[in-house]
């Protein structure tokens, strides 16, 4: 038997970072979920069980808590791009790396309608990412958000649709329309004011999910994924994975009762995976801004 090794990036997956910031009576906290991978030849590793050229995953994770002692969190995006740097600036067999933050919001507690100081509560599932890939090519900063949960209880239809034998789905002009969002954008830059990205990206999402008229989450995707390009000139491409979470109107007719879109059964499963790459056109390469693991067709 013939093999080879055909790609290997390794690294520590979801350190827990949590910085808080307590130089003012108003502290700031930042909740973050680190993960590293290192890109390099470290194929000896893998053959001959050869450690020399390896930095234990356990530095990778220690660094991670130095850097936010030493150089604070300003972003996600920020700060995965300082480690993803780090790692190849300064550590000689690394030749890329790729740095994956996620963040938890917390929001401050309201005490007789005013923010507190130094207690928050957890905001919702939503979590924030950053994805930033560093290697002899340059730097590539992806931003995002997965877990936003959004419902409009009217203004989307799905009809006209191709039908076949086994077509029984009823055409509507009226139905609920709820999904889970994941989205991620990539930026042509790598210094950008990222909190005020993050927050004018999201709301263009929020609001075109609400505005728009939808004939179905394909075209409500594509229509998000324009507005944010319109919106936000450093954003140069946006991907969407959006699950269709039905919501089937309940037959109440056994009882004597009509449901003009009252009362649904809201389905987990199976739902519509929609999804969608928007892309602006001239954008420069996309790199290896996207590529999650080397070993990746
Ligand atoms: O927005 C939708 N897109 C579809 O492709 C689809 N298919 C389906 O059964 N319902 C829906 N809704």
């Amino acid at each position: 038997m013939t093999a080879r090794l055909r790609a290997h990036q390794y690294g520590k997956a979801e350190t827990r970072v949590v910085r808080i910031v307590r130089d003012t009576p108003r502290h700031e906290i930042r909740d973050l979920n680190v993960s590293t991978a290192l890109r390099g030849d470290f194929a000896a590793a893998y053959l001959d069980g050869d450690q020399s050229a390896v930095l234990p995953t356990d530095t990778q994770k220690n660094t991670a808590f130095a850097y936010a002692k030493e150089h604070g969190v300003a972003s996600p995006e920020r700060f995965a791009t300082l480690l993803a740097r780090h790692f190849v600036d300064d550590v000689a067999p690394v030749s890329g790396a790729r740095v994956d933050v996620d963040e938890h919001a917390w929001v401050r507690v309201l005490v007789d309608r005013a923010e507190h100081d130094h207690t928050w509560v957890r905001s919702g599932q939503e979590v924030r990412t950053a994805s930033v890939t560093v290697d002899a090519d340059g730097t590539w900063v992806v931003a995002g958000l997965r877990d936003l949960t959004v419902l409009k209880s009217t203004g989307s239809e799905f009809r006209g649709f191709l039908q076949d034998a086994y077509t029984t789905l009823p055409e509507t002009t009226d139905r609920v329309l709820a999904t889970s969002l994941l989205a991620q954008w990539r930026y042509a830059g790598t210094e950008l004011d990222f909190d005020a990205t993050y927050a004018t990206v999201r709301s263009t999402l929020l609001s075109t999910f609400a505005t728009q008229h939808s004939l179905a989450l394909q075209q409500t995707l594509w229509e998000m994924g324009r507005a944010v390009l319109d919106a936000v000139p450093e954003v140069v491409e946006i991907r969407f994975a959006a699950p269709n979470k039905h919501h089937l109107l309940a037959d109440l007719s056994p009882f004597g009762l009509d449901n003009p879109g009252e009362v649904f059964f809201a389905a987990d499963r199976p739902y519509g995976l929609i999804e969608a790459v928007v892309v602006r056109d001239g954008a420069p390469d996309a790199g290896s801004a996207w590529t999650r693991s080397v070993g990746a067709p």
